[in-house]
């Protein structure tokens, strides 16, 4: 029912809406809806018949589900809403991860990743995803008529991150992670109840295997680079282990970085690999984008070298490809919200949101909205020529003291991908019907098929 009344802390009630049966409440109609694509039609129906603002009960939480742009703001920046254990995916990542620290501890930590993960260290590494990019291509796309892009994707994005994050050694190493990070996505959506056979437990289970393979390769990390045999710059393992604060200690601890280095990998896997599946599926059929991006990477290469690996500079006049990418984000966020936990009783539009409570954005629904994005179903890279959108419109990406601290490698990995694959080949969709389900990162039917067409040799 619509009643709204009743309960709530200090002023106003709590939001309209309906907590349903306990502990399970909405997450399986929700999970049922991740599952079938129909997310953004769960969370439209609840917003339609309650408004901007309503409540739930959302993995084992009563639940405050806010929309639009000026909600987002207020959630990305409200010191009241911490980003928390109550969340399944914090909570498996580990103790330490920047996913479940706040304050000061995640200023420090958010600070060190933001030193590989930010443009100064990372411009250093452009040549070295771009060979791995060509690789990827000439190993798995190049002479071949039928490619499966979906599980392609996550294999260039997994070998890259992991290569960033461990270095260049190791693959049987990163074969056991990749095995582990299956079990890690199961449990994010589930119900948080560490049960034996439950899909959490098995993630929690999946996490502490991949916490213990990255400890043991950042303790011979550490003696390489005491021994002078590695440098910090080598990987974001050897750069964290070289960090110090003003005492000359370690600036983050052991499991802090064990931590972090596996919230990096999950991070910048199944979201990064989603957007370029989805970039490649709008291309088969949008032949303008396709022609005016292979013009702006044609354009690029006449000042090159044949074969010459891209720079940092290069990436910077790639401006509509990078629209293409925005565009995608808008229609499919890979991540199509989050949640936070309410620290004390806060209050927003009138309502009261109890001390405890989840509070819970969904980008897709603000990307969808049509006084914002006008023809909102229509895919047009244009929309972000302009920068006259409302704050927090565009989510895909958060915003504020949570905002992705991955974007700039999103940018990198995406820009140089698309560089090689436009100028390369041309495919059409082996199936026309265009659904996905998220798993939680959506995933198109059968993993995207498509027919391919190699331009000429590869360039
Ligand atoms: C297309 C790709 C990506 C998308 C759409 C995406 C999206 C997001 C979003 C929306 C958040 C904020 C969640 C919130 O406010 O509750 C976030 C946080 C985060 N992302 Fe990304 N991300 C992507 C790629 C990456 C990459 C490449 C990395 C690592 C290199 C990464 C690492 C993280 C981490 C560690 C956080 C937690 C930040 C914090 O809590 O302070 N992400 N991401």
């Amino acid at each position: 029912g619509r009643g709204g009344g009743g309960g709530g802390g200090r002023g106003g009630c709590v939001p309209p809406g309906s907590l349903g049966v306990p502990l399970i409440g909405h997450t399986l109609g929700f999970v049922r809806s991740m599952r079938a694509n129909r997310v953004d039609q769960f969370f439209r129906d609840r917003i339609n018949c309650y408004g901007a603002v309503s409540k739930l009960s959302l993995l084992g939480k009563p639940t405050a589900l806010l929309a639009g742009p000026a909600a987002n703001k207020f959630v990305f920046f409200n010191r009241s809403l911490v980003l928390g254990r109550a969340a399944s995916l914090p909570h498996i990542l580990g103790e330490r991860s920047l996913l479940a620290v706040h304050g000061d501890d995640h200023r420090r930590i958010c600070g060190a990743l933001m030193d590989f993960l930010g443009p100064e260290m990372l411009r250093m590494y452009v040549g070295r995803i771009d060979a791995q990019v060509r690789q990827h291509l000439e190993e798995s796309w190049a002479g071949r008529t039928a490619v499966t892009v979906h599980p392609l994707m996550k294999r260039l994005t997994f070998d890259i991150i992991t290569a960033l994050v461990l270095g260049s050694e190791k693959s049987a190493v990163r074969d056991a992670l990749d095995r582990d990070l299956v079990n890690i996505f199961e449990g994010a959506m589930a119900v948080p109840v560490n049960l034996p056979f439950t899909a959490y437990r098995r993630s929690i289970l999946g996490s502490r295997r991949a916490r213990l393979i990255l400890q043991g390769i950042m303790r011979e990390k550490k003696t390489r680079l005491q021994e002078g045999k590695a440098s910090p710059n080598d990987d974001l393992l050897s750069r964290l282990l070289s960090m110090t604060d003003e005492h000359g200690q370690q600036l983050l601890s052991n499991e802090e970085i064990v931590d972090n280095a596996l919230a990096t990998v999950v991070g910048a896997h199944g979201s990064l690999a989603a957007l370029m599946t989805f970039i490649v599926r709008q291309l088969a059929d949008d032949p303008a984008t396709l022609a005016a991006m292979v013009e702006e990477h044609e354009e690029i290469v006449k000042n090159k070298a044949p074969g010459e690996a891209l720079v940092w500079d290069d990436l910077s006049k790639m401006t509509f490809t990078w629209r293409v990418a925005q565009e995608t984000l808008r229609l499919v966020p890979p991540v199509f919200g989050s949640s936070r936990i309410a620290l004390d009783d806060i209050e927003y539009k009138g309502y009261c949101i109890p001390k405890g409570w989840q509070v819970f954005w969904v980008a897709d629904v603000t990307h969808r909205d049509p006084g914002i994005f006008p023809d909102p179903a229509k895919f047009d890279p244009s929309r972000f020529n302009t920068r006259s959108m409302p704050a927090c419109s565009f989510a895909a990406f958060g915003a504020g003291p949570r905002m992705c601290p991955g974007i700039d490698l999103v940018r990198i990995e995406t820009l140089v991908t698309m560089h090689h694959l436009v100028r390369n080949f041309t495919w059409n969709l082996a199936s026309k019907r265009n659904t996905f389900v998220r798993d939680p990162f959506p995933s198109p039917l059968h993993g995207l098929p498509i027919q391919l067409r190699q331009a000429a040799r590869l360039c």
